[in-house]
Protein backbone atom coordinates (compact mmCIF):
# COMPACT_ATOMS: atom_id res chain seq x y z
CA UNK A 1 0.00 0.00 0.00
CA UNK A 2 1.86 3.27 -0.77
CA UNK A 3 0.91 6.67 0.45
CA UNK A 4 1.83 8.31 3.70
CA UNK A 5 1.91 6.04 6.61
CA UNK A 6 0.83 7.45 9.75
CA UNK A 7 3.31 6.91 12.71
CA UNK A 8 0.82 5.46 15.03
CA UNK A 9 2.62 6.90 18.23
CA UNK A 10 3.09 10.45 16.87
CA UNK A 11 -0.57 11.65 18.55
CA UNK A 12 1.52 10.68 21.68
CA UNK A 13 5.01 12.26 21.41
CA UNK A 14 4.58 15.09 19.46
CA UNK A 15 1.03 16.42 20.44
CA UNK A 16 3.03 19.27 22.67
CA UNK A 17 3.78 22.23 20.26
CA UNK A 18 6.51 24.28 20.54
CA UNK A 19 5.44 27.83 19.16
CA UNK A 20 8.07 29.01 17.01
CA UNK A 21 8.96 25.83 15.85
CA UNK A 22 10.92 24.96 12.40
CA UNK A 23 11.42 28.72 12.62
CA UNK A 24 8.65 29.25 9.75
CA UNK A 25 8.31 32.37 11.32
CA UNK A 26 10.96 34.88 13.05
CA UNK A 27 10.48 35.09 16.43
CA UNK A 28 10.05 38.52 17.55
CA UNK A 29 9.94 39.72 21.09
CA UNK A 30 6.19 40.94 20.75
CA UNK A 31 5.73 36.76 20.19
CA UNK A 32 3.08 36.42 23.10
CA UNK A 33 4.30 33.96 25.49
CA UNK A 34 1.92 31.11 27.02
CA UNK A 35 3.13 31.26 30.34
CA UNK A 36 -0.24 32.50 31.50
CA UNK A 37 -2.38 30.40 29.44
CA UNK A 38 -5.20 28.87 31.68
CA UNK A 39 -5.35 25.16 32.16
CA UNK A 40 -8.92 23.37 31.09
CA UNK A 41 -10.12 20.21 30.14
CA UNK A 42 -12.16 19.49 26.34
CA UNK A 43 -15.51 18.46 27.22
CA UNK A 44 -16.75 18.10 23.77
CA UNK A 45 -16.54 19.28 20.37
CA UNK A 46 -18.39 19.80 17.14
CA UNK A 47 -17.33 21.64 13.63
CA UNK A 48 -13.78 23.01 15.14
CA UNK A 49 -15.16 24.44 18.02
CA UNK A 50 -14.25 23.21 21.42
CA UNK A 51 -15.80 23.27 25.01
CA UNK A 52 -13.47 23.07 27.48
CA UNK A 53 -14.14 23.23 31.25
CA UNK A 54 -12.03 25.72 32.65
CA UNK A 55 -11.70 26.20 36.52
CA UNK A 56 -13.06 29.90 37.01
CA UNK A 57 -13.12 31.59 40.70
CA UNK A 58 -16.77 30.61 41.31
CA UNK A 59 -16.16 27.11 40.33
CA UNK A 60 -16.22 25.30 36.69
CA UNK A 61 -17.09 27.39 33.70
CA UNK A 62 -17.29 25.61 29.43
CA UNK A 63 -15.42 27.97 27.62
CA UNK A 64 -15.76 27.68 23.84
CA UNK A 65 -12.87 27.85 21.82
CA UNK A 66 -10.85 27.48 18.72
CA UNK A 67 -7.56 25.82 17.88
CA UNK A 68 -4.74 28.44 17.58
CA UNK A 69 -3.24 28.50 14.03
CA UNK A 70 0.24 27.67 15.65
CA UNK A 71 -1.00 24.15 16.16
CA UNK A 72 -0.99 23.24 12.84
CA UNK A 73 -2.95 19.85 11.85
CA UNK A 74 -2.58 18.60 15.38
CA UNK A 75 -6.37 17.97 16.33
CA UNK A 76 -8.38 18.47 19.55
CA UNK A 77 -10.34 16.13 20.95
CA UNK A 78 -12.22 14.93 23.95
CA UNK A 79 -10.71 14.30 26.93
CA UNK A 80 -7.61 16.47 25.97
CA UNK A 81 -5.78 18.12 28.60
CA UNK A 82 -5.19 21.77 27.13
CA UNK A 83 -4.21 25.42 27.75
CA UNK A 84 -6.27 28.62 26.55
CA UNK A 85 -5.27 32.03 26.05
CA UNK A 86 -7.78 35.04 25.17
CA UNK A 87 -11.16 35.91 26.46
CA UNK A 88 -11.54 32.40 29.03
CA UNK A 89 -14.31 33.73 31.15
CA UNK A 90 -17.00 31.83 29.15
CA UNK A 91 -19.56 34.13 28.39
CA UNK A 92 -21.43 34.24 25.45
CA UNK A 93 -20.39 35.40 21.99
CA UNK A 94 -16.55 34.92 23.39
CA UNK A 95 -13.70 32.67 22.27
CA UNK A 96 -10.88 31.28 23.37
CA UNK A 97 -7.61 30.01 21.72
CA UNK A 98 -6.46 26.70 22.74
CA UNK A 99 -2.67 27.26 22.11
CA UNK A 100 -1.36 23.94 23.74
CA UNK A 101 -2.44 19.98 23.80
CA UNK A 102 -0.76 18.42 26.69
CA UNK A 103 0.66 15.02 26.15
CA UNK A 104 -1.71 12.11 26.16
CA UNK A 105 -1.79 9.29 28.60
CA UNK A 106 -4.03 7.36 26.62
CA UNK A 107 -5.47 7.85 23.01
CA UNK A 108 -8.28 5.88 21.75
CA UNK A 109 -7.74 5.84 17.62
CA UNK A 110 -10.23 4.47 15.08
CA UNK A 111 -9.67 4.80 11.68
CA UNK A 112 -12.90 5.04 9.27
CA UNK A 113 -12.39 1.64 7.85
CA UNK A 114 -9.23 -0.81 7.33
CA UNK A 115 -8.74 0.96 3.64
CA UNK A 116 -8.75 4.30 4.92
CA UNK A 117 -4.87 4.80 5.98
CA UNK A 118 -6.48 8.32 7.47
CA UNK A 119 -6.03 7.35 11.51
CA UNK A 120 -7.82 10.01 14.04
CA UNK A 121 -7.59 9.94 17.85
CA UNK A 122 -11.27 9.96 18.98
CA UNK A 123 -11.04 10.12 22.48
CA UNK A 124 -7.59 11.06 25.00
CA UNK A 125 -6.68 10.18 28.32
CA UNK A 126 -9.59 8.14 28.88
CA UNK A 127 -8.17 5.27 31.60
CA UNK A 128 -11.03 2.82 30.90
CA UNK A 129 -12.73 1.45 27.58
CA UNK A 130 -16.14 0.31 28.36
CA UNK A 131 -17.60 -2.03 25.27
CA UNK A 132 -21.13 -2.00 25.66
CA UNK A 133 -22.55 -5.19 24.50
CA UNK A 134 -25.82 -6.97 24.94
CA UNK A 135 -26.07 -10.36 25.61
CA UNK A 136 -28.50 -10.51 23.12
CA UNK A 137 -31.28 -8.24 20.66
CA UNK A 138 -28.91 -7.11 19.35
CA UNK A 139 -26.65 -10.77 18.50
CA UNK A 140 -22.97 -9.86 20.45
CA UNK A 141 -21.07 -8.97 17.38
CA UNK A 142 -17.62 -10.56 18.39
CA UNK A 143 -15.50 -9.11 15.68
CA UNK A 144 -16.40 -5.65 16.86
CA UNK A 145 -15.82 -6.52 20.07
CA UNK A 146 -12.45 -8.36 19.14
CA UNK A 147 -11.60 -4.51 17.37
CA UNK A 148 -12.46 -2.77 20.42
CA UNK A 149 -10.20 -4.46 22.73
CA UNK A 150 -7.25 -4.50 20.63
CA UNK A 151 -8.07 -0.81 20.30
CA UNK A 152 -8.10 -0.41 23.61
CA UNK A 153 -4.73 -2.67 24.27
CA UNK A 154 -2.73 -0.62 21.38
CA UNK A 155 -4.66 2.73 23.27
CA UNK A 156 -3.23 2.10 26.33
CA UNK A 157 -6.63 1.79 28.25
CA UNK A 158 -7.82 -1.10 30.22
CA UNK A 159 -10.74 -2.31 28.82
CA UNK A 160 -13.77 -3.62 30.34
CA UNK A 161 -17.04 -5.56 28.92
CA UNK A 162 -20.28 -4.41 29.90
CA UNK A 163 -22.57 -7.03 29.27
CA UNK A 164 -26.63 -5.24 28.84
CA UNK A 165 -29.90 -6.88 28.57
CA UNK A 166 -28.66 -9.67 31.45
CA UNK A 167 -32.44 -10.01 31.68
CA UNK A 168 -32.37 -11.27 27.66
CA UNK A 169 -29.90 -14.42 28.30
CA UNK A 170 -26.47 -16.29 29.57
CA UNK A 171 -23.24 -13.96 28.68
CA UNK A 172 -21.54 -17.21 29.64
CA UNK A 173 -20.51 -17.72 25.91
CA UNK A 174 -19.59 -14.65 25.17
CA UNK A 175 -17.30 -14.54 28.72
CA UNK A 176 -15.50 -17.89 27.63
CA UNK A 177 -14.42 -16.04 25.24
CA UNK A 178 -12.45 -13.29 26.23
CA UNK A 179 -11.32 -15.56 29.71
CA UNK A 180 -8.13 -15.84 28.46
CA UNK A 181 -7.56 -12.21 28.09
CA UNK A 182 -8.16 -11.61 32.32
CA UNK A 183 -10.58 -8.73 30.35
CA UNK A 184 -13.25 -8.08 33.65
CA UNK A 185 -16.80 -8.28 32.59
CA UNK A 186 -19.82 -6.92 34.08
CA UNK A 187 -23.39 -8.02 33.07
CA UNK A 188 -26.30 -5.66 33.68
CA UNK A 189 -29.49 -5.20 32.89
CA UNK A 190 -31.83 -2.05 32.97
CA UNK A 191 -34.26 -3.21 35.80
CA UNK A 192 -31.36 -4.30 38.69
CA UNK A 193 -29.40 -1.97 40.10
CA UNK A 194 -25.73 -0.28 38.92
CA UNK A 195 -23.94 -1.65 42.07
CA UNK A 196 -20.99 -3.40 40.40
CA UNK A 197 -20.27 -1.27 37.77
CA UNK A 198 -20.69 2.22 39.55
CA UNK A 199 -18.09 1.47 41.70
CA UNK A 200 -15.38 0.41 38.65
CA UNK A 201 -16.10 4.18 37.09
CA UNK A 202 -15.99 6.23 40.07
CA UNK A 203 -13.39 8.23 40.18
CA UNK A 204 -12.03 8.14 36.66
CA UNK A 205 -12.27 9.09 33.07
CA UNK A 206 -14.08 6.04 31.50
CA UNK A 207 -15.02 6.02 27.45
CA UNK A 208 -17.96 4.08 26.42
CA UNK A 209 -18.09 2.47 22.96
CA UNK A 210 -21.35 0.06 21.91
CA UNK A 211 -22.83 -0.88 18.47
CA UNK A 212 -26.60 0.83 17.82
CA UNK A 213 -29.33 -0.98 20.19
CA UNK A 214 -26.84 -2.43 22.27
CA UNK A 215 -28.91 -0.41 25.41
CA UNK A 216 -25.61 1.98 25.75
CA UNK A 217 -27.98 5.23 26.24
CA UNK A 218 -30.21 3.63 28.40
CA UNK A 219 -27.26 3.14 30.60
CA UNK A 220 -25.84 6.49 30.17
CA UNK A 221 -29.15 7.73 31.63
CA UNK A 222 -28.76 5.80 34.61
CA UNK A 223 -25.11 6.64 35.48
CA UNK A 224 -25.64 10.03 34.55
CA UNK A 225 -29.40 11.42 35.64
CA UNK A 226 -29.27 14.57 33.65
CA UNK A 227 -27.12 13.30 30.71
CA UNK A 228 -30.57 12.68 28.73
CA UNK A 229 -29.21 10.56 26.06
CA UNK A 230 -31.93 9.97 23.27
CA UNK A 231 -32.53 6.24 23.36
CA UNK A 232 -34.63 3.68 21.23
CA UNK A 233 -33.26 5.07 17.98
CA UNK A 234 -35.42 8.20 18.86
CA UNK A 235 -34.27 11.31 16.68
CA UNK A 236 -30.86 9.52 15.97
CA UNK A 237 -32.18 8.15 12.79
CA UNK A 238 -32.33 11.42 10.79
CA UNK A 239 -29.37 12.64 12.22
CA UNK A 240 -30.82 15.79 12.45
CA UNK A 241 -28.47 18.92 12.22
CA UNK A 242 -28.12 19.83 15.48
CA UNK A 243 -27.25 16.01 16.25
CA UNK A 244 -23.43 16.00 17.48
CA UNK A 245 -21.93 12.80 16.50
CA UNK A 246 -18.62 13.51 18.74
CA UNK A 247 -17.35 12.41 21.88
CA UNK A 248 -19.09 14.20 25.08
CA UNK A 249 -17.58 14.07 28.65
CA UNK A 250 -20.53 13.92 31.63
CA UNK A 251 -19.68 13.74 34.96
CA UNK A 252 -20.77 10.94 37.15
CA UNK A 253 -22.28 11.96 40.37
CA UNK A 254 -20.14 10.09 42.40
CA UNK A 255 -17.04 11.55 40.87
CA UNK A 256 -14.80 10.53 38.19
CA UNK A 257 -16.58 10.61 34.23
CA UNK A 258 -17.78 9.52 31.34
CA UNK A 259 -17.38 10.19 27.98
CA UNK A 260 -20.27 8.67 25.29
CA UNK A 261 -19.21 8.20 22.11
CA UNK A 262 -22.69 8.17 19.85
CA UNK A 263 -20.36 8.33 16.42
CA UNK A 264 -18.02 5.18 17.01
CA UNK A 265 -19.77 2.42 15.55
CA UNK A 266 -16.71 0.63 14.10
CA UNK A 267 -12.99 0.30 14.55
CA UNK A 268 -11.24 0.41 11.57
CA UNK A 269 -7.60 -1.14 12.67
CA UNK A 270 -5.79 -0.33 9.33
CA UNK A 271 -2.55 1.49 11.24
CA UNK A 272 -2.24 -1.19 14.09
CA UNK A 273 0.48 -4.23 14.20
CA UNK A 274 0.56 -7.13 15.96
CA UNK A 275 3.12 -6.13 18.34
CA UNK A 276 1.09 -3.09 19.17
CA UNK A 277 -1.30 -6.05 20.69
CA UNK A 278 0.91 -8.10 21.54
CA UNK A 279 3.17 -5.20 23.92
CA UNK A 280 -0.39 -5.47 26.42
CA UNK A 281 0.65 -8.93 27.42
CA UNK A 282 4.02 -9.43 29.79
CA UNK A 283 4.09 -12.64 29.61
CA UNK A 284 2.93 -13.38 25.90
CA UNK A 285 5.40 -10.81 24.83
CA UNK A 286 7.97 -12.28 27.19
CA UNK A 287 7.36 -15.60 25.18
CA UNK A 288 7.73 -13.71 21.67
CA UNK A 289 11.34 -12.62 22.16
CA UNK A 290 11.92 -16.23 21.41
CA UNK A 291 10.31 -15.99 17.78
CA UNK A 292 11.75 -15.87 14.74
CA UNK A 293 11.55 -12.07 12.92
CA UNK A 294 8.63 -10.95 11.12
CA UNK A 295 6.91 -13.38 13.45
CA UNK A 296 2.88 -12.06 13.29
CA UNK A 297 2.33 -14.63 16.21
CA UNK A 298 -0.50 -16.56 14.40
CA UNK A 299 -1.49 -20.15 14.29
CA UNK A 300 -0.26 -20.16 11.04
CA UNK A 301 3.57 -18.90 11.91
CA UNK A 302 5.19 -22.09 11.70
CA UNK A 303 7.91 -21.73 14.62
CA UNK A 304 6.22 -19.03 17.04
CA UNK A 305 7.13 -19.29 20.08
CA UNK A 306 3.80 -19.30 22.10
CA UNK A 307 3.02 -22.27 20.67
CA UNK A 308 5.54 -24.09 22.85
CA UNK A 309 5.09 -22.65 25.51
CA UNK A 310 1.16 -23.13 25.51
CA UNK A 311 1.62 -26.76 24.76
CA UNK A 312 4.24 -26.80 27.70
CA UNK A 313 1.89 -25.73 30.65
CA UNK A 314 -1.57 -25.47 31.94
CA UNK A 315 -4.63 -25.23 30.02
CA UNK A 316 -5.04 -21.92 31.06
CA UNK A 317 -1.90 -21.22 28.39
CA UNK A 318 -3.68 -22.41 25.72
CA UNK A 319 -7.15 -20.51 26.10
CA UNK A 320 -4.73 -17.45 26.61
CA UNK A 321 -3.01 -17.92 23.46
CA UNK A 322 -6.35 -18.58 21.59
CA UNK A 323 -8.38 -15.56 22.85
CA UNK A 324 -4.50 -13.50 22.02
CA UNK A 325 -5.01 -14.80 18.74
CA UNK A 326 -8.38 -14.14 17.79
CA UNK A 327 -7.58 -10.32 18.61
CA UNK A 328 -4.31 -10.38 16.56
CA UNK A 329 -6.40 -11.94 13.63
CA UNK A 330 -8.54 -8.79 13.59
CA UNK A 331 -5.98 -6.96 12.89
CA UNK A 332 -4.81 -8.54 10.25
CA UNK A 333 -8.21 -9.27 8.45
CA UNK A 334 -8.50 -6.66 6.57
N1 LIG B 1 -34.58 -6.23 27.52
C1 LIG B 1 -33.84 -5.15 27.71
N2 LIG B 1 -33.92 -4.11 26.84
C2 LIG B 1 -33.15 -3.03 27.05
C3 LIG B 1 -32.26 -2.96 28.16
N3 LIG B 1 -31.61 -1.78 28.09
C4 LIG B 1 -32.07 -1.13 26.99
N4 LIG B 1 -33.02 -1.88 26.36
C5 LIG B 1 -33.76 -1.52 25.14
O1 LIG B 1 -32.89 -1.63 24.02
C6 LIG B 1 -33.20 -0.63 23.04
C7 LIG B 1 -31.96 0.16 22.69
O2 LIG B 1 -31.57 0.92 23.81
P1 LIG B 1 -30.69 2.25 23.70
O3 LIG B 1 -30.31 2.63 25.06
O4 LIG B 1 -31.35 3.26 22.85
O5 LIG B 1 -29.48 1.66 22.90
P2 LIG B 1 -28.20 2.39 22.31
O6 LIG B 1 -27.08 1.48 22.54
O7 LIG B 1 -28.09 3.77 22.80
O8 LIG B 1 -28.52 2.36 20.78
P3 LIG B 1 -28.95 3.52 19.81
O9 LIG B 1 -30.22 4.07 20.39
O10 LIG B 1 -29.12 2.89 18.48
O11 LIG B 1 -27.80 4.47 19.86
C8 LIG B 1 -34.31 0.23 23.67
O12 LIG B 1 -35.53 -0.19 23.14
C9 LIG B 1 -34.20 -0.08 25.14
O13 LIG B 1 -35.44 0.07 25.80
C10 LIG B 1 -32.20 -4.07 29.08
O14 LIG B 1 -31.46 -4.12 30.06
N5 LIG B 1 -33.03 -5.13 28.79
ZN1 LIG C 1 5.35 -15.57 17.41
Amino acid sequence: MAGRKFDARSDEDDVRVRPGRRGSRPRTRTRPSHDDAVPGLVVGVDRGRMTVRVEGDDGPVEVTAMRARELGKHGVVTGDRVRLVGDTSGRVDTLARIVVIEPRTTVLRRTADDTDPTERVVVANAELLVVVTAVADPEPHTGFLDRCLVAAFSGGLTPLLCLTKADLGSPDRLLARYAGLEVEAIAVSRDTDLDELAPRLADRVSVLVGQSGVGKSTLVNRLVPDAARATGGVSKVGKGRHTSSSAVLLDLPGGGMVIDTPGIRSFGLADTDPADVLAAFDDLAEVARDCPPLCAHTADDPDCALDDWAADGPAARGERLASFRRLVAAVGAR
